[in-house]
């Protein structure tokens, strides 16, 4: 296979008891499907730091106490030449009220109602894992947005 170029972006868990905040992607890539929030790694920052910048953009919330990685995931898609390595981290806690931004309308879910047909199809293999606390490793290749020819997904204890 061709060298990839590699984009690093982030998604963060925010998670409250039984329920779990989701946004509604208005625009960009993934736009229509729901999705935790988060976004590329700007040059210069820690991808913890962009987590929490992301969080802060697109949900209106404040994130306290910091993130902490849960997850590492790599996606592929047939035919293009870019890898997207997703760091997935949850927010140790967060303040505030979610409001709607340009990018995403923010919504919380119970657990049992999250809209995995709404989403990108590998969240239905990995969220269970984020859901109860485990960690986890991924590589997921598309075909287009909605089709996954091939994925590995393991728990692991740490990065
Ligand atoms: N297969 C997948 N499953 C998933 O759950 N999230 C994915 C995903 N592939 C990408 N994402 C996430 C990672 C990241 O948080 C987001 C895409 O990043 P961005 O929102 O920065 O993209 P945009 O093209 O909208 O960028 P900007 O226009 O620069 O804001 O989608």
């Amino acid at each position: 296979m061709a060298n990839l170029t590699r984009k690093l972006l982030t998604l963060a868990l925010i998670k409250d008891g039984q329920r779990v905040l989701l946004g509604y992607k208005k625009r960009g890539f993934g736009e229509g499907k729901w999705n935790m929030f988060g976004g590329k790694v700007e040059k210069g920052e820690t991808p913890e730091y962009a987590a929490i910048r992301e969080v802060k953009e697109e949900s209106g919330l404040e994130v306290i106490g910091g993130v902490e990685q849960i997850g590492d995931l790599e996606f592929t898609f047939d035919g293009e030449d870019f890898l997207m390595h997703v760091l997935v981290f949850q927010a140790r806690g967060f303040s505030g009220t979610p409001a709607e931004s340009e990018e995403m309308r923010p919504q919380w879910y119970q657990i049992e109602d999250i809209p995995y047909s709404k989403m990108w199809k590998d969240d239905e293999f990995w969220y269970p894992i984020a859901l109860r606390g485990g960690k986890f490793k991924g590589k997921f290749h598309f075909q287009g947005h909605e089709v996954i020819l091939n994925h590995t997904l393991e728990e692991v204890e740490h990065f």
